[in-house]
């Protein structure tokens, strides 16, 4: 029914066989009694499903191998000794699997082909179709009407007294309403919790220290099987009725009749549960339950046909572990397993390394995936994931499927732990890793590939370089075209075009553009401030002020490039230089520095001198007349700019503040000021025109 064919395991011989599903006999026994048992499942529900799977493709290619004590012909776990032992009348069961449309047909042929019916003149099979609840089965027996016990289904057979526990449950009746009850009524459905109850609860339980739940189903059932029932009574438990064990007589033709008398008789029923002419219908019910799905209040993992009918029910019977005439409908898994083939290490345009797992094609909730997401080098030592590693690997919605799991007794004998790259895959650059951050980025700026067209971007940008005619798109472009792979290739642009066959004037988007003009920008940008190249540079967290701050403490281009030299060389002297510059701290100095010990770095710079004119600084003068001070302009200057006006200040130590506080040493006051100016009357604080500014500062 399911397609085994993706549980390989024609190549085990029959001996190899027999060990195998020994192993995964016991395996999944461990698994059901940290799930069924202790409420506390270890690993996820698709990774279960696919030991049962593969120990199942086994049984049918040596269906000799099939023992009694096979999990294939069990339901659940048997009673630990915590509660009580209750024999069920009748057992309950389990459900087979459909996994696809086609699985869900096969189920009805199996039907008709055992019923010998025939669709053309018996009509189809109703079904009915209703969610199947992510919650755990409860049996309530009534004897005249009143609840005498409730039961879990342990393992099909016996289950656990949880009768008062029940008890506290809103929806389970403790006498039954209506009329027409039979003395001996046995409802059978699910107990589960609503998400938005899980949520409340969970939150109540951190606050209080108490155990968190990882699921709904999960917390429904650890308190259902609690011995303390007053910690149930407090637990937002809830029930669906849907199913039925000993009866003394129910007056009902279908399934679809039970429900109503169960409504009838005081219970809560599924309101999407619907009675569907033939397989395609029930299909399509499924569709739209699955569309319902996240908006529902309660979890849900697939849609459970029945026959309607219910003389046909009888004939049909049970096999092994599950009735004949049900089927249980899952969701496409959004988790998958498949096998780890490599990790690539992708370098985004920050610089920032993603390791990607390259997987073995895999469908996950219906789409085929081949690559996952690793996130970063921290996640790969979590999961000590390793090429050859089966992986369990999860898609939600739109999100770029993830590596979630490994499975870790899948692994093959040779495997070693995965080897993080210290150089970037695109330029060999170190690779670092700042402080706490879990990014690991290449060093390798504007000589990496990967980083190249961003950081050429940066170089161009305002406040940078600033060339006109030459924004993002156009070096981008020019980057594409491989015309301008280093900040210097933009330097040669005039010679590189006259001597193109296909030069720039040709090409689209850039015919309207004056060539003539765009080189003339070029050849403008050759002189440049310091503090401007500095920041084109993109080194990472040297910002504008940083810049400024360095220019201004440094002076010249050639005396900051053998101090940083210096200081990447392991000179300390050097580097105690940079960080008691104020404002510039540890991590700026080292990433800085981590700049000038690349190689490529240095040639980068070294191209860029060559093709340029770096002008000299004006170094502060701690004993200029304003040096330390904090300065505001305000009102109209006439003499300067207000950007320019800010620059020199600076340039002479002091701070530029936009706002007048106590903190403030000198307003300038021109033409128009306004509050600024009262505020700093009022708070006697030293008030100049322009003319005594400049005076000050003696221009
Ligand atoms: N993660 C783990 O370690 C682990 C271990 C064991 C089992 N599991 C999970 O538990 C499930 C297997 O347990 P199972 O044997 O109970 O089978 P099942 O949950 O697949 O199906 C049978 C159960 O469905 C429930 N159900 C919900 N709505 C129903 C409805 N409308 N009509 C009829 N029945 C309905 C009943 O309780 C019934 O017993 C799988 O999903 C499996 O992944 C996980
Ligand atoms: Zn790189």
């Amino acid at each position: 029914m399911v397609d085994l064919s993706k549980y390989p395991v024609e190549d085990l011989s029959s001996r190899e066989s027999k060990k195998e599903l020994e192993r995964l006999t016991k395996e999944i026994e461990h698994h059901d009694r940290l799930y069924h048992g202790e409420d506390d499942p270890e690993i996820s529900d698709a990774a279960y499903d696919a030991l049962r799977l593969r120990l199942q493709a086994i049984e049918e290619r040596f269906p000799d191998l099939v023992t009694a004590a096979s999990p294939t012909q069990k339901v659940g776990v048997a009673p630990q000794g915590k509660f009580a032992k209750v024999r069920h009348a009748r057992p309950m069961l389990s459900l087979d699997n459909a996994f696809t449309d086609t699985d869900v047909q096969d189920f009805t042929r199996r039907i008709r082909r055992f019923l010998n019916w025939n669709t053309d003149t018996d009509g189809a099979i109703a079904l009915t179709a209703e969610p199947k609840i992510d919650g755990l089965s409860l049996a309530l027996r009534y004897e005249k009407g009143e609840l005498v016990i409730a039961a879990t289904r342990g393992d099909g057979t016996e289950g656990e007294n949880v009768t008062a526990n029940a008890r506290t449950i809103c929806d389970v009746p403790s006498t039954l309403k209506g009329e027409g009850w039979p003395d001996i009524l046995e409802v059978r459905g699910e107990v589960y919790i609503s998400r938005s109850d899980f949520l409340r609860l969970n939150e109540a339980q951190e606050a209080s220290g108490g155990k968190v739940f990882a699921n709904p189903r999960n917390a429904a059932a650890g308190s259902l099987r609690q011995l303390d029932v007053e910690i149930t009574k407090q637990r937002p438990l809830r029930f669906f009725a849907y199913a039925w064990g000993e009866e003394s007589g129910l007056n009902a033709q279908t399934q679809m009749d039970v429900i109503k008398l169960f409504q009838k008789w005081g219970f809560s029923t599924n309101p999407l549960m619907k009675k569907c002419d033939g397989w395609e219908a029930a299909v399509e019910h499924y569709h739209q339950i699955e569309q319902a799905r996240p908006e529902l209040d309660y979890d849900i993992d697939g849609v459970v046909y029945k026959v309607d009918r219910l003389d046909l029910q009888e004939r049909l019977g049970m096999v092994a572990r599950a009735p004949r005439w049900a089927i249980a409908h899952k969701f496409p898994a959004e988790k998958a397993f498949t096998i780890l083939k490599a990790i690539d290490i992708q370098v985004g345009r920050t610089g920032a390394l993603t390791p990607v797992a390259k997987l073995e094609p895999v469908t996950v909730g219906g789409v085929v995936v081949s690559n996952a997401t690793l996130h970063n080098r921290d996640e790969i030592k979590r999961l000590d994931v390793r090429i050859g590693d089966t992986v369990v690997i999860q898609r939600a919605g739109d999100v770029i499927p993830q590596v979630v799991e490994v499975v870790k007794d899948k692994r093959p004998a040779d495997t070693s732990a995965f080897e993080f790259p210290k150089a970037c895959p695109e330029c060999g650059s170190h690779v670092v890793a700042e402080g706490d951050d879990v990014v690991v980025r290449c060093s390798g700026g504007l000589s990496c590939p990967a980083q190249a067209s961003e950081r050429l971007a940066h170089f161009v940008s305002r406040d940078a370089f600033d060339i006109e005619g030459l924004g993002e798109k156009q070096v981008k472009e020019l980057f594409r075209r491989g015309w301008v792979k280093t900040p210097a290739d933009i330097f040669e642009l005039e010679s590189i075009n006259r001597n193109a066959a296909d030069p720039i004037e040709k090409w689209e988007g850039w015919g309207d553009l004056s060539v003539r003009n765009l080189f003339a920008a070029i050849e403008e940008r050759r002189t440049v401030s310091l503090h401007r190249f500095l920041f084109a540079l993109g080194v990472r967290h040297m910002g504008q002020q940083t810049a400024k701050l360095l220019a201004r403490h440094y002076g010249s281009f050639a005396v900051f490039y053998t101090a940083m030299k210096e200081a990447a060389n392991g000179d300390m002297l050097a580097r105690g230089e940079l960080t008691s510059i104020d404002g510039i701290g540890d991590k700026v100095a080292d990433s800085i520095i981590n700049f000038f010990a690349e190689d490529h770095n240095l040639s980068t710079l070294d191209a860029l001198e060559a093709a340029l004119r770096i002008e000299d600084a004006e170094v502060v003068s701690s004993d200029s007349a304003v040096s330390g001070k904090t300065v505001v302009f305000t009102g109209k200057l006439e003499k300067m700019g207000r950007s320019e006006a800010k620059s020199s200040a600076e340039g002479l130590g002091a701070k530029v503040s936009g706002s007048v506080s106590g903190k403030t040493d000198i307003l300038v006051a021109g033409p128009g000021a306004g509050s600024k100016l009262k505020k700093a009357t009022e708070l006697g604080i030293t008030v100049m025109t322009e003319d005594e500014w400049l005076e000050l500062i003696g221009e």
